[in-house]
């Protein structure tokens, strides 16, 4: 689709006399969708602004005949930009002043402050007042900052958003209260990492893992203590350099596989939805990595795929449900979502029950001499290396293991690959510098181990996504004993959300925070972790409970945005959801919204038009005066391609 001149312009829709309130009425929720709103309602003019970036297209010119639509001048878009941001200034005030209020704040008791708050409202001035009761000051220990709201005020929105703002006014630790329900807040570096890695023994997984129970039992996400420990010994060694670096090539065959579609969604003209296909991508790559197991998710959705989704969505759901509606008896029995789960679970079950039966019997076929290393050729899941290790473990345990790992691989790398690609198609010079690389690096060939290093761009393109969007937006633990968080001591038994959200965006951490910015990451320093961040960056984690498939991911990724953009150039589609200013982030707009459960996802699907790539070096040939040959490159094709897209598009990879 060729974008018309003024592509991203936004255009006007001069005051409401023009649209009788009737026609608005009809007529809005109509434009709203095709031409999106960047501020309705202006309180200063009383209009209507849109931005639409394929304004050029004749179809939508067509949708605004008898209305009288201009592009803004730049003057103009700079005042409409300047309202947005003023908008978005007021909205914060409001919440400060709600704040400063005290609306969110709890108040302190006990008989000195009854006493100093009533002083204070006698008139007695604060410098006197802090005098009087230094003693009380002296003597009691520093109280955490105490906010308190409504449930209704997180849900309306993705739930980090809300702790986002009250970060900013508050600071990289406070209380959070909804009624009986307390959290402690944690965005400060230090702190974090005082519970992830320096005092990690002193904290647990918490409600998580009541939460995840149902699905996971006791595999390594939830699982504390003892068996924790038991079992991470026994994973960790199955994620070897050799099994990760075998993994590449089916990364590789598995995005191929995904390139077949969008090759035929490109031809066809289809917009293709993205973020269901990566979370089917890394379903594929996950369940053959960990169990042997083709789910073909690509091509199939019956059966055992849909029994995943169902166990996902409901582990995502209860993540951010208010009460745990699922604990209620009978409602287990009744409810017909609830017997869904239970189904979908028993027919999980049954089928990890059966891998594992197989996979016993090949390991008891086989001719094993286990070592570090090893690898069966045929199947090197990490199933196989547990047995092959002689795992000494309950089937259930096992089970549990490999649910977990199966869930914790596959929803984190589709939403890291799915907000890049979202990034990218905001950032057309990104995606560009990203092409030649990969052209550089790659030619037509299947990525090897060897390219991982050498695809530095791409990695660092990665990185700065995962600080943006960090899969899981919170760590969630809960105190076993009594602390020190910073200079506030706490009790055992405290619920705590460090907000990795906060600390990837911090404006007090990161120069331009919310900026996408991949050259951050100088291509010649180190990868970005939490060690060599000091703990403001956790795309994995940190301590001991760090990620145990950071490589695996990184390469995971790695290979499948390489490969997508080498052969693609990915834009939002026509008709995408609209853009909404974000009234906390003045002009910045957002076009896609976010949602979440365990991970961050699109409200409605990431809905991208996708067509193929000419290649730079075939673009050049053209050129020259090789052209002159009797053949005419845009003759049209049977299938409605030119013969100059058939040479020019990127093959498919062959190893
Ligand atoms: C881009 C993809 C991924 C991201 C962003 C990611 C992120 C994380 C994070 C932040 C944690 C720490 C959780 C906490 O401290 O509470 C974690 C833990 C974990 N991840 Fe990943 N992960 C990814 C991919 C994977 C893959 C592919 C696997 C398996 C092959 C995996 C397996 C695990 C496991 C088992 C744990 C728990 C470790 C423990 O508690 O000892 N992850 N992941």
């Amino acid at each position: 689709m060729m974008m018309g001149a003024n592509a991203t312009a936004p255009f006007y829709i001069p005051s409401s006399s023009l649209l009788s309130s009737t026609t608005k009425h009809h007529l809005l929720p109509q434009l709203k969708t095709t031409f999106t709103p960047i501020l309705t309602n202006s309180s200063s003019s009383k209009s209507y602004y849109y931005r639409h970036p394929t304004i050029g297209h004749h179809r939508e010119k067509r949708k605004l005949e008898g209305f009288t639509v201009r592009t803004l001048s730049s003057e103009e878009e700079e005042v409409v930009l300047e309202e947005q941001k003023e908008e978005g200034n007021k909205q914060l005030d409001q919440l400060y002043q709600r704040i400063a209020s005290g609306e969110f704040t709890v108040n302190q008791s006990g008989f000195p402050y009854s006493l100093r708050n009533g002083l204070s409202k006698l008139g007695i001035p604060s410098e006197i007042l802090d005098y009087l009761f230094k003693w009380d000051q002296a003597n009691a220990s520093p109280q955490i900052p105490e906010a308190k709201g409504q449930i209704s005020a997180i849900r309306s929105e993705p739930f980090f958003i809300p702790l986002y703002r009250l970060y900013l006014a508050y600071g990289g630790i406070f209380r959070l209260t909804f009624g009986p329900k307390s959290f402690l807040i944690v965005s400060d570096p230090s702190i974090a990492k005082h519970i992830l890695k320096d005092n990690s023994k002193a904290y647990s997984k918490g409600i998580l893992a009541e939460i995840l129970e149902f699905v996971m039992g006791k595999g390594l996400i939830p699982a504390d203590g003892d068996v924790w420990r038991v079992r991470r010994r026994a994973i960790v060694p199955a994620l070897h350099q050799k099994y990760v670096a075998a993994m590449i090539s089916l990364f590789g065959q598995a995005t191929d596989r995904l390139c077949k579609k969008l090759d035929a969604a490109a031809s066809d003209g289809e917009d293709v939805e993205m973020e269901s296909l990566f979370s089917r991508l890394t379903l594929d790559i996950i369940g053959k990595a960990v169990f042997n197991y083709d789910f073909d998710s690509l091509t199939n959705d019956a059966g055992i795929v849909e029994a995943v989704y169902t166990v996902l969505r409901e582990a995502e759901d209860r993540s951010v449900a208010p009460i745990p509606f699922w604990e209620i008896p009978i409602w287990k029995n009744i409810s017909p979502r609830q017997k869904k789960v239970s189904g979908a679970l028993k027919l999980i079950n049954g089928t990890l029950d059966d891998l594992i039966d197989i996979c016993k019997r090949m390991v008891d076929e086989e001719e094993l001499q286990f070592h570090e290393e090893y690898m069966n050729e045929q199947d090197p899941s990490i199933l196989h290396f547990l047995l092959a290790s002689g795992d000494d473990v309950s089937s259930k345990q096992l089970r549990d293991d490999l649910m977990t790992m199966l869930i914790a691989g596959h929803e984190t790398s589709a939403a890291v690959l799915t907000w890049t690609f979202y990034l990218l198609s905001k950032e057309p010079i990104v995606l560009s510098k990203l092409q030649d690389e990969v052209d550089s690096v790659l030619g037509d060939r299947f990525p090897t181990i060897e390219d991982m290093k050498k695809l530095k761009y791409t990695n660092r393109v990665i990185n700065e996504s995962m600080r943006l969007y960090p899969q899981p937006p919170v760590l969630i633990r809960r105190s076993l004993e009594d602390d020190m968080l910073g200079k506030y001591p706490i009790k055992r038994g405290e619920d705590i959300f460090i907000s990795v959200w906060n600390l990837h965006r911090s404006p007090n951490l990161w120069e331009d925070a919310d900026k996408f910015n991949p050259e951050r990451w100088p291509l010649d320093g180190p990868n970005p972790n939490e060690t060599n961040q000091n703990f403001r960056y956790l795309p994995f984690g940190g301590g001991p409970r760090k990620c145990v498939g950071d490589m695996f991911a990184s390469y995971e990724t790695l290979v499948a945005v390489a490969m997508l953009v080498r052969r693609f150039n990915f834009e939002i589609a026509l008709g995408a959801p609209p853009e909404h200013a974000d009234p906390f982030k003045g002009p910045i707009v957002v076009q896609v919204q976010m949602t979440t459960g365990a991970t961050i996802h699109t409200t409605e699907g990431l809905n991208m038009t996708v067509t193929r790539r000419l290649k730079p070096s075939v673009a050049r040939v053209l050129e020259m005066p090789v052209l002159k040959v009797d053949v005419d490159p845009y003759v049209n094709l049977s299938n409605g391609d030119t013969l100059l897209s058939k040479r020019g598009e990127v093959s498919s990879p062959h190893s």
